[in-house]
């Protein structure tokens, strides 16, 4: 088996610097917003008693057409704008008269290629999508560091506080990395950005996240996790040289599996979630866009992946703010008050998962759509094998807090949470030599010490 050529040594990439706890981050909070449009008002009737038999019912049916049409009407407007703003930003180019100056600009194409200038031998050249995100910015400063060209895009959208994704902009900038604004579904752009440069990979990592926020917002989870990735992967088909890929699915795709730990080739047609639901979609797209066009694919599942400059919607983020600010945490339970239980994985680890799947990618083996022969695909778990309870992941909050935390203990609502996940990484052992090194202790004391990457500017 190919084993990946570029270790990481433990602490090349990252967090230089600890910080105090009254790091700015820890203050950032979800922003998403519930606010729906409001729906539309009633329509008013009054008839008019004048008319007669005859012209009342003509006035009639002419009433129920125009109401009919605008319920019709309003559906379409309400089924199309539905969901908080973090979908109203989205752009989808459809032609190219619509691409922005900016982009024939100089300056800008200037950027894009010095952002993928490779620095070392064989160096890979690879588009990271959701660069400003958490495992994105992380795996894109792993590969420029070591000499890997990366460009990222990165919609900032609202999910959460995108100031703390202009942070890591902000340092990713400072390591030469640019990264594009725009969204996944946007051909154009992408049709553009691989016209310009010949990318040797992809690392899919843009995504809408998150567990529970399916239930206020599903379609944000199709737009992002099932129309941007058919987008991008007709893009990749396209290329010519055509990228291999490598994205992010998620341990959630297990859904209501009960044999432990989870292996690759466990149920997965159970999913508890809408957002494991397009997770598993994601996957079966994937394969499609394998065997009909060649295109080498390797798909990760994350398992609860936490750390430094992490996500502030994850309950280890959002319990640590609580507990710093005073505040409850909530923590539920399963049928019976059984405590649930997560395999926690520590982003340095995931970050060396992601780097050696890039390294063991064969390459497509398609030209300009066309498949010329069997392509590799691939799924790996990527998690730390050792699940922990999570009033257990508060107690060792509280410990590196030093602050007690109020809890409050809640039996599970039904929100698309399962049980219990357990990584089995025997495959990502074997074929990655992928090793998780860090336990939830080593890796919440980091977490704590450093909740960013340096002081905010
Ligand atoms: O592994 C994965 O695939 C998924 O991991 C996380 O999802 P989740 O495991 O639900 O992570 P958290 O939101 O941090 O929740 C961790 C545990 O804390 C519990 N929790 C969460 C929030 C809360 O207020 N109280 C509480 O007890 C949850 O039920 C869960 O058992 C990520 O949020 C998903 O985007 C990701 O894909």
């Amino acid at each position: 088996m190919k084993k990946s050529s570029n270790s990481l040594p433990a602490d090349m990439y990252l967090f230089d610097s600890p910080k105090t706890l009254q790091n700015p981050l820890l203050q950032h909070r979800e922003v998403r917003s519930d606010s729906h449009p409001s729906t539309p008002g009633k329509a008013k009737m009054e008839r008019n008693n004048h008319f007669g038999d005859v012209q009342s019912r003509s006035y009639n049916f002419f009433f129920v057409l125009c109401v009919s049409l605008f319920i019709l009407m309003a559906g379409a407007y309400m089924l199309r704008s539905e969901g908080p703003s973090v979908e109203k930003k989205f752009i989808v180019r459809e032609s190219e008269s619509s691409i922005p100056d900016i982009w024939r600009s100089q300056a800008w194409q200037k950027s894009v290629r010095e952002s993928c200038h490779v620095k070392r031998e064989d160096g890979l050249v690879v588009l990271v999508t959701g660069a400003a995100g958490f495992v994105g910015s992380h795996v894109s400063l792993a590969l420029k560091k070591r000499g890997d060209g990366v460009v990222g895009l990165d919609n900032f959208n609202n999910y959460y506080d995108p100031q703390l994704k202009r942070d890591r902009q902000k340092l990713l900038d400072r390591h030469g990395i640019f990264i594009i604004e725009g969204d996944i579904n946007d051909a154009v752009l992408l049709k553009e950005l691989f016209d310009m440069i010949p990318f040797t990979h992809v690392m899919h990592l843009a995504a809408q996240a998150g567990v529970r926020y399916a239930l206020q917002n599903p379609h944000s989870y199709v737009h992002s996790n099932i129309a941007g990735l058919v987008t991008l992967l007709e893009q990749c088909r396209r290329a010519n040289p055509q990228p291999a890929f490598v994205w992010a699915s998620s341990s959630s795709v297990y859904g209501l599996n009960t044999k432990v730990p989870f292996a690759e080739s466990d149920r997965t047609d159970q999913p508890a979630s809408l957002y494991a639901a397009t997770k598993k979609a994601g996957e079966e797209f994937v394969h499609t866009y394998n065997h009909i066009y060649g295109l080498s694919i390797t798909g990760l599942r994350f398992f609860t992946v936490y750390g430094p400059f992490g996500r502030p919607d994850m309950a280890y983020f959002s319990f640590t703010q609580n507990i710093l600010s005073g505040k409850p945490v909530t923590i539920y339970q399963g049928p019976n008050k059984v405590d649930l239980a997560r395999d926690f994985t520590f982003i340095d680890d995931i970050v060396k998962g992601c780097v050696a799947a890039l390294d063991t990618s064969e390459k497509s083996t398609g030209t300009g759509g066309k498949k010329r022969g069997p392509a590799q695909l691939r799924t790996f778990n990527l998690g730390n094998t050792s699940p922990v309870t999570v009033p257990t992941l508060v107690n060792i909050l509280e410990k590196h807090l030093k602050v007690k935390a109020q809890k409050n203990f809640v039996k599970m609502p039904r929100n698309g949470d399962v049980p219990f996940t357990h990584a089995n990484v025997t495959l990502a052992r074997t074929e990655l030599g992928y090793n998780p090194t860090t336990d939830l202790n080593t890796g919440l004391k980091k977490f704590v010490k450093c909740p960013t990457l340096e002081p905010s500017a």
